[in-house]
């Protein structure tokens, strides 16, 4: 559904993304996981037409994303680190708004959206203004949106950064469940361990631009010989995720992010 083959970015002198490739197949959930920095968020932008390759190919759905652009961007839907509601508009009123620029026909457009605020546990909240809405309920908000035009592929760029556990934890059972029962392909990044282990049906772990391994977590584990993801990452890099040793300016960089949602 998804295959990247050595795929490079370079920004002037620098590589962010340095030949990686990988293939994620129709109905899978595939982790992103890497520390910040480690060029998740250029691939996803890359995979999804907001950046050209330097070099290397993708296809998606059987398109060249680079080729055909407009057909490629209807096969999917994106949810970025950066909040993209409406704060002056209702809930339904962003889902209604979406609805429209995705042609989710008129016909199934109020179902499909009654459906999915159930589904994420908003429809009670469907005539508050966003602005009144937790982090929490936005991200909700916002990843029910990526569902509405009924992606054949859901790609989050760090869907859960700055949530509380309760709320990741929600947001992860709702997105399997869909997962499930829409058959959404899902590609995510992240850099928390635990959420790749919980989520995932296979992990790809990248670090200074590079893919060092990717697997099932099991697999990911028996290759190191570790008992936990966290292990194996370890092993791998030989180093901790660079955020949990953040250096204050990443802590600064971190908590930046967090309040702009
Ligand atoms: N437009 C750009 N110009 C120059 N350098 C860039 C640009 N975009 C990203 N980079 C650099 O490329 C590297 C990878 O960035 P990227 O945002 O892909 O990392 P990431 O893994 O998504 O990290 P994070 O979790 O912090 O978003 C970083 O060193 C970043 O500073």
């Amino acid at each position: 559904m998804i295959r990247a083959d050595n795929l490079v970015k370079t920004f002037g002198e620098f590589t962010a993304v340095d030949g990686i490739s990988f293939d994620v197949k129709q109905g899978e959930i595939f982790a992103f996981l890497g520390p910040n920095g480690a060029g998740k968020t250029t691939t996803i932008k890359m995979l999804t037409t907001l950046l050209k390759p330097t070099s290397g190919t993708i296809e998606l759905d059987g398109l060249n994303p680079t080729l055909k652009r407009n057909e490629a961007r209807r096969r999917f839907g994106i949810v970025f680190q950066d909040p993209s509601l409406d704060n002056e508009q209702t809930a339904y009123e962003n889902m209604e708004l979406h609805a429209v620029l995705y042609n989710v026909p008129r016909k199934v457009r109020a179902e499909r959206i009654e459906n999915l605020l159930k589904v994420f546990e908003l429809w009670d909240r469907k005539d508050d203004y966003v602005k009144q809405f937790s982090g929490g309920m936005k991200r909700r908000l916002e990843i029910a949106r990526g569902f509405l035009h009924t992606p054949k592929i859901l790609f989050l760029d760090e869907p859960t950064l700055g949530l509380d556990p309760q709320s990741r934890n929600q947001l992860w059972t709702i997105v399997k469940r869909l997962n499930e029962t829409e058959k959404t392909t899902v590609f995510l990044t992240t850099h928390y361990m635990d959420e790749a282990d919980r989520v995932a049906h296979r992990i790809a772990i990248i670090d200074h631009g590079k893919l060092i391994a990717q697997g099932t977590s099991a697999e990911l584990k028996i290759s190191t010989n570790s008992d936990s993801l966290e292990g194996a990452f370890l092993s791998l890099t030989g180093e901790s995720l660079r955020d949990e040793s953040a250096s204050s300016a990443e802590g600064m960089r971190q908590m930046a992010k967090m309040w702009r949602r």
